[in-house]
Parts: structure tokens; sequence; C-alpha cells
């Protein structure tokens, strides 16, 4: 008898339990976004209507019935329709702010530099943070590097890791990006001089460019550097195939595998990096130039510092050097040798620049400064085809403008390409490519100074864009030094997003050797 009301009662528990559970996820992912999307809609915000607890995925990921990809003959730069369709899609029917959702997190779309402006200026600033959201999912990669990190933490990271970042110690990697690139362009002669002279060049800078990354950031040798490379590729991709649905309530049990499988590269990745931080803290004499040593030396200096980053910390910094630091790099260039295969005279105007500058002599940080029509071709690929394709916030108060309310909470996402890609900003001429839009202006003209944001904006500019206009130049310039480029048959167009915007099917290029003295 008694077993019996112990069953019933047990029963009971485990009832009342559940009516909870589903109450509170009711609550939580259905009743609480229609408060939120109510609230937004009353402070004029449109959108999409919401179906939750997906809100507007089905739509965005709806398959386009124009193809994937464009041939030689068909090749455009007005992009943004193709990379990003439901925006440009909502932004006929909304215009240039409007709010949409992923699963049950609000997201507001910004395209509109005066409104971006005016919503995160000055004292607003200290009100925005990074998406919860995604720091989640992207916590294998950056775990809480720079890039993910907010508030007094965000201070502190800011504060040790960006006199890292200067140019005096910037030089002091020039000959190592030389190194590297000089072994890259050996192996494309020897290809070149067997007659295989179309090469995808995006496979090969991608492989530079991790490599240079690799030996800059934290000086590890090629092996141990190939194989952080292989296995970041390998999370990136995981992270890519798992994060269909985010936002969506429970929707990483849908992608356990590939979740898991992510999460185990990361902290794979973390011990081999673990390795190395204990083995050069335990180095007394250090004479490496690499961003490692200077943030070791820079936490353990600074007397006036709260607190120094931990080994776990420093960790998630070489991940973030690491994926933030080689891809972007290495996809302004490939876009740049595309763009140069395109357009054959601004090919012969940097070699021109280049011969000027250093007459065929090593490269030095002082020629590298020299180099202007190279920054204004550099600025213009990074317009059209920007790697970091978008910027996102996450309001961690309510954020009051006049009237205007955005609720604590409320993620944005601000459209790089969108901007980038906006004949309202830019005029008629905005989907061709002419570098010499930045001649006199660092924003290429643009009618709005935040309508051009390929590094970000405000305290959280990316702390690598000094490195990255060094790697570009020294690259290019030994590239265009002994090669000609032209484009291949073989090339189709096909921008994608996959976190960066990258080409689908990598950039077949043909290269012709150059003289040596040209
Ligand atoms: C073409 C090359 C690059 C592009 C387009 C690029 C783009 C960006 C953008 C858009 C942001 C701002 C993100 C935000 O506000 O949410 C950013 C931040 C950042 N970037 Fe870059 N980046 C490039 C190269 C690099 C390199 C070479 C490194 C380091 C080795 C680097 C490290 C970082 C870090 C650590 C941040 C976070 C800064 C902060 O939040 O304070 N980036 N980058």
């Amino acid at each position: 008898m008694e077993f019996l009301l112990f069953v019933h009662a047990l029963r009971l528990g485990m009832g009342s339990f559940l009516l909870l559970f589903i109450s509170a996820a009711i609550f939580i992912f259905w009743l609480s976004p229609i408060a939120a999307w109510q609230r937004l809609k009353r402070n004029g915000f449109g959108g999409p209507a919401p179906l939750f607890p997906l809100g507007n995925i089905m739509e965005m990921s709806k398959k386009e019935k124009r193809g994937s990809s464009l041939g030689l003959s068909s090749i455009t730069h007005d992009i943004h329709s193709f990379v990003f369709p439901y925006f440009a899609r909502w932004r006929k029917t909304y215009g240039k702010v409007f709010i949409y959702w992923l699963g049950t997190e609000p997201f507001m779309y910004i395209a509109d530099p005066e409104f971006l402006k005016q919503v995160t200026s000055g004292i607003l600033s200290k009100k925005w943070g990074k998406p919860n959201v995604f720091k989640h999912d992207r916590k294998p990669m950056f775990g809480n590097g720079l890039v993910m990190v907010d508030g007094n933490d965000w201070a502190l990271h800011r504060h040790i890791i960006a006199p890292a970042f200067s140019m005096t110690n910037l030089n002091a990697m020039i000959s190592t990006m030389v190194e590297s690139t000089t072994k890259m362009l050996d192996e494309w002669s020897k290809r070149v001089s067997l007659g295989h002279n179309e090469i995808d060049v995006e496979k090969d800078i991608g492989k530079n460019g991790a490599e240079i990354i690799a030996k800059t950031s934290f000086g590890i040798n090629e092996q141990t550097g190939k194989k952080v490379f292989e296995k970041l590729q390998a999370m990136q991709i995981m992270l890519f195939k798992s994060n269909r649905l985010v936002g969506v309530p429970f929707s990483k049990l849908l992608y356990a595998k590939q979740t898991y499988a992510a999460w185990k590269l990361g902290k794979e990745i973390d011990q081999l990096l673990l390795a190395v931080i204990d083995s050069r803290k335990e180095t007394t004499c250090n004479n490496q130039h690499d961003l490692l040593s200077l943030l070791l030396a820079g936490n353990q200096d600074n007397a006036q510092l709260e607190r120094k980053l931990t080994s776990r910390e420093l960790v998630d910094e070489c991940k973030t050097f690491f994926f933030g630091g080689h891809e972007t790099t290495a996809l302004a260039l490939s876009w740049t040798l595309l763009m140069l295969a395109l357009y054959p005279e601004w090919q012969k105007t940097l070699r021109e620049e280049i011969m000027e500058v250093s007459g065929g002599a090593p490269l030095d940080s002082h020629m590298l400064s020299k180099l202007t029509k190279m920054g204004w071709v550099l600025n213009e690929v990074l317009r059209l085809y920007s790697p970091a394709p978008n910027v996102q916030r996450q309001a961690k108060e309510d954020v009051q403008v006049g009237d205007l309310v955005i609720s604590k909470g409320t993620n944005v996402w601000i459209d790089v390409v969108g901007m980038h890609h906006d004949p309202d900003l830019w005029g008629d001429d905005v989907y061709e490519f002419k570098p010499e839009r930045f001649k006199d202006s660092s924003y290429g003209g643009c009618k709005h100074r935040m309508g051009f944001l390929p590094f970000g904006f405000g305290g959280r500019i990316c702390v690598g864009r000094n490195l990255t206009a060094m790697e570009y130049k020294i690259v290019l310039s030994l590239i265009l030094r002994k090669f000609s480029v032209s484009i291949s048959p073989a090339y189709s167009h096909s921008p994608r997003i996959m976190l960066s915007l990258r080409p689908s099917h990598g950039v077949h290029l043909i290269l012709h050797a150059l003289e040596e003295s040209s």
C-alpha cells in the first residue's frame, strides 16, 4: 500500500515538474519573444513577421532561384543580393533598419550609417557588447579572447594587447613574412616552369597566411603551426555546420555530433597552445619578436594592471589572433589578385609603384609606407569584398535616443556588405572597381564616414589592421615582382558567407613568370 502511494506521489511530482517545465519553456521561448516583438513594433521598427520558435530562419534558408555562381562573362561586383538575398529582399520592404529574428533572438538589422552613429556613439557606446548567442556558439574558436569579451575584461585585454601591435613591433616581423612568402613563390615558379601555370591562389595564400600568423603570433614551428591550422579549419567547418539554427532553443541537440566534434577540436588546440605558452614562460632568455612574447612581457611588466591575463586567457588570445588574423588577410589578398587579373591596368600601376619605391631591393618598413596606390587598392577590395561581412552587437542595457528605445537584449546586425554596396552612399559607380576613390579620402568619398567599416568602428576597431596592411603589402609586392596574373577559364564567381566572405570555388588564375629585372 505504502509503495503504491509512493509511486502515485512520484508520478504526481514528475507530472507537476513536466508541467512547470513546459510552462517555463512556453513563456521563455514563445510568450516572452512575442512581448519583445510587440515592444519593438511599438517603437516603430518594422520587419518580417516571425514564427516562433524559429523566428525568420525558414525564410532565410530558402534557396534562391538564381544560380549559385556566375560565369566569367557575367562577373559583377553587385554581390549583396547574392550573399545576403533575404536582407536584400527585406530592405526593399522595410528600409535600412528593421527587426528580424534568429529563433527567439531579436536582431536589429542596420545598414544606415547615420542611425548606427546615433545609437552607438559617445556615452551610448558603453551600453553595447557582443551578442551572448554568438559568444556561446563560437566559444571553441575564440573562447574569452578580445573579440568576445565585454566591459572591464575587454578594457584589460585591449590594454595589454594593443601595444603589441605597434609599428615598431610589427616591423620586426617583416623578415618572417618575406621568408614564408618567398617559399610559396618558389613553389609557384617551379609549377609554372613545368607548364602548370593555372593555380588556385586562394588555397596557397590561405596556407601562407596561416604560416605567417602562426609564426608572428606565437612563433611556433611549421609542424605545430600546421596542426593548429588544420584543427582550426576543421573546427570552423564543424561550427558552421552546427550553427544553422542560431537562436533556436535546444537546436544544439540536433547538431550534437558536430557540436561535440567542434568542442573536442577546441580542446586539442587549447592543449597545443597551452604547451607553447608554458614552455615560453619557462624560458628565461626570450628574444622572440612574436605577439605572444609581447603579450607575456606586457602582462608581466605592467605593475598598474588590475590583474594579469591567465594562461587560459592567453590561449584564447592566440586562437583569436590565429583565426581573426590569417583568414581575413588572406582573403583580402585573394580577392585583390582576382581584381588585378580582371583589371590589368591596375596590375601595371602597382608593379610600377613597387619598382619606383623599392627598385627591386629587399622590402623595408619605409618602402611599405610609400606604397600609396597599393593602399587604395586594399581599401577598394575591402569595400567590394569585405572579408568581415558584418559586425554584431547586443544592447547590455536599454539604449534610448530621443523617443526611441532599443530594449536590453536586442542584438544588432550591421550589414557591412550592404553599406559598402549602397548607391545612396557611394553614387552610381558603387559597383565599379575604382581604387582612386580612396586617393583623397580614407573612407573613399562615402557620403557618411560610418558607411565604410571594413575593420569595424569605435573602441572595438580591429586591433590587427596595421599587421594586415603590412602583410598585404609585402605578399602582394613579392607576387607582382615575380608574376603577372590573368583569369583562368576555370574560375567561377561565387562569393559566399562562411563567417567570412569567401570565394566558393577558390580563385583560379593563370600565372606568367616575369623577367627578374622587371
Ligand atoms: C583584412 C583583415 C582584417 C579584417 C577585415 C578584420 C576585421 C575586423 C573587424 C570588422 C573587427 C571588429 C569586430 C567587431 O567590432 O565586432 C575586428 C576586430 C578584431 N580583429 Fe580584425 N580584421 C582583420 C585582420 C586582423 C588581424 C591580422 C588580427 C590579428 C592578428 C585581427 C584581430 C582582431 C581582434 C583581436 C579584434 C577584436 C578587437 C576588439 O574587440 O577590441 N584582425 N577585425
